[in-house]
This record gives C-alpha cells, sequence and structure tokens, in this order.
C-alpha cells in the first residue's frame, strides 16, 4: 500500500506540470483549430489522410481521466496533435500558421518545465 501511494504521490508531481501548459495552450490566441476534434463532416477527407486525430479537448480528458501515466505520454499527444497539424495544413495557410506558433509556444515550456 505504501510503495502504491508513493507512485501516486510521484505521478501527481510528474502531471501537475502539464496542466498548467495545458491551460495556457487552450488560453493562446491560436488554439482555435485545436480546441475541438477536427469536423470531418466540414473536412470529409481528413480521417483518410489523419489515421490519428488529436486536440486539446481530448488531451484534457485523457489527462482527468489519468490516461497519461507519465509526462511524456502527455507530450506525445500533443506531438501528434502537431504533426497532424503539418501533414494536413499548408505552411502558410491559417491553421498551419497556428500550428507553428502553438509548437514554438509548446516547445518553449515544455523545456522550462523539464529543465526547470
Ligand atoms: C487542426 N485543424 C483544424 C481545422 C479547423 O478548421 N478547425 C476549426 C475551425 C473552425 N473552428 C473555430 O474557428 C473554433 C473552434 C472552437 C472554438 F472554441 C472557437 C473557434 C482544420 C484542419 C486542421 O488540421
Amino acid at each position: 500500500l505504501k510503495r502504491s501511494l508513493n507512485q501516486a504521490i510521484a505521478k501527481e508531481k510528474d502531471l501537475a506540470p502539464c496542466r498548467e501548459i495545458l491551460d495556457q495552450l487552450e488560453a493562446h490566441d491560436e488554439a482555435w483549430p485545436f480546441l475541438l476534434p477536427v469536423n470531418t463532416k466540414q473536412f470529409p477527407t481528413y480521417k483518410k489522410i489523419i489515421r490519428s486525430p488529436m486536440d486539446l479537448s481530448t488531451i484534457r480528458k485523457k489527462l482527468n481521466d489519468g490516461i497519461y501515466k507519465t509526462r511524456d505520454d502527455f507530450c506525445a499527444d500533443l506531438q501528434l496533435m502537431f504533426v497532424n497539424c503539418v501533414t494536413f495544413n499548408e505552411d502558410d495557410s491559417p491553421v498551419g500558421k497556428a500550428g507553428h506558433s502553438m509548437k514554438t509556444f509548446f516547445d518553449s515550456r515544455w523545456a522550462e518545465l523539464i529543465a526547470h
């Protein structure tokens, strides 16, 4: 029991900064393409091109439901979201530009978090 309690405490320590970064990503001016899953009725080719869709609301739910065991699991879903965006969108499109801006912001906050 004691070990599992310590593991629970260690997991909370690892994931707490993830909540903080996710708060900031959701509040970012250029978060609008990522707040909800891509609407596949609006973009019918999306599911054919993107095999593993990911968005901030899905990441928030997975974090709240305890799906992420480590902060790297969390980071992997964010990187998936950004790779999907580069795959589906031109770099100079509004969504493409928002994706690059959000990724730059995330990468800098993540480095601060890991590097303390
Ligand atoms: C990641 N990605 C997003 C889109 C995309 O067009 N996404 C929604 C645009 C319209 N949605 C909004 O503007 C909006 C959504 C939620 C919200 F709270 C406020 C505004 C297209 C391709 C792609 O790869």
